[in-house]
């Protein structure tokens, strides 16, 4: 039977914790055949981000073509995207070739504080694809950084998510792994309406590499089989959940959070 198809507009990473290669594998585990537009390609390791290159703007245009003209798309998410201009195409492109469930991660830096986007392309982010969103998925520094709000508890993560549905997106989900403080790790999910805390344990783990593209695929594959935003939220943080808790070591710094669970489940 052919299966689902989900794409993924994202950068790669040549240590093969995050980016595109995160997204393929994810896609993968949930029987989801991934398509791919890829926008930058990263120097990478462990230890952090070394440069990049990024693809010209018609060749990502192109890449969304090719795949949605043939094939078809039943969702898709953005990770990386690097440039102001690449974000216009991309969503001038999803216009041509909509509509589908929409993920946003707005992925601005790495874990290791280096930057994934040129300077201008935060606000197009926000004024080109958070309009055009199903869901978006910032961590607590794009928070900061999109709406100026700090998140230290649970009545500033309510805030956060009010203030960045205003941007127009029809759900958002402020994940709060960066919460310092708490033995739990909170993520909010919210349509405006609904304000829907989903909790887990904190695993004590240095190996996060990936787990924001990790969860933000897992949610798009979910979108991709027909479920609702709140089910393929609660299943994409099951999901994550577990990547965290076996998460590996591997190269000297941050290694990457794990779906290899999926093969002895
Ligand atoms: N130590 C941890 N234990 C369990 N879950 C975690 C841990 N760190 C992050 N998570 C979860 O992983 C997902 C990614 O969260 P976060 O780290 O906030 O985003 P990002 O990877 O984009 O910085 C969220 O669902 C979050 O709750
Ligand atoms: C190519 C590429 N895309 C995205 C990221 C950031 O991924 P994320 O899941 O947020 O993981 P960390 O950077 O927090 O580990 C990346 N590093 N590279």
């Amino acid at each position: 039977m052919t299966p689902r198809t989900a794409l993924t507009i994202a950068g790669s990473d040549s240590g093969g914790g995050a980016g595109i290669q995160a997204d393929l594998r994810t896609f993968f585990a949930h029987g989801v055949h991934g398509l791919v537009a890829l926008t930058a390609v990263t120097v990478q390791n462990s230890l952090g981000v070394q440069g990049f290159t990024e693809i010209p703007a018609d060749v990502v245009t192109a890449q969304i073509k090719a795949v949605a003209s043939d094939m078809g798309v039943n969702a898709a998410k953005t990770g990386m995207l690097a440039t102001a201009e690449i974000i216009r195409a991309v969503a001038k492109t999803l216009d041509e070739v909509g509509p589908f469930p929409f993920v946003v991660d707005p992925v601005a830096a790495s874990m290791t504080g280096h930057a994934l986007l040129r300077e201008d392309a935060l606000e197009a982010i926000r004024t080109e694809l958070f309009p055009r969103a199903t869901l978006i998925t910032p961590n607590l520094d794009e928070v900061r950084l999109l709406t100026g709000v700090s998140v230290v508890d649970a009545a500033s993560q309510r805030t956060a998510a009010e203030a960045l549905l205003e941007f127009g997106s029809q759900w958002v989900l402020v994940k709060g792994g960066h919460m310092q403080g708490t033995t739990d790790c909170v993520d909010l999910l919210s349509d405006g309406r609904e304000f829907i805390e989903l909790s887990g344990p904190r695993y004590i783990t240095e190996n996060t590499h990936g787990g924001g593209d990790t969860l933000a695929s897992a949610i798009t594959a979910s979108l991709a089989k027909g479920a609702s935003v709140p089910d393929a939220v609660a299943a994409g943080k099951k999901f994550i959940e577990r990547c965290v808790a076996e998460a590996y070591p591997l190269g000297a710094g941050v290694g990457p959070v794990s779906p290899f669970w999926v093969l002895n489940p």
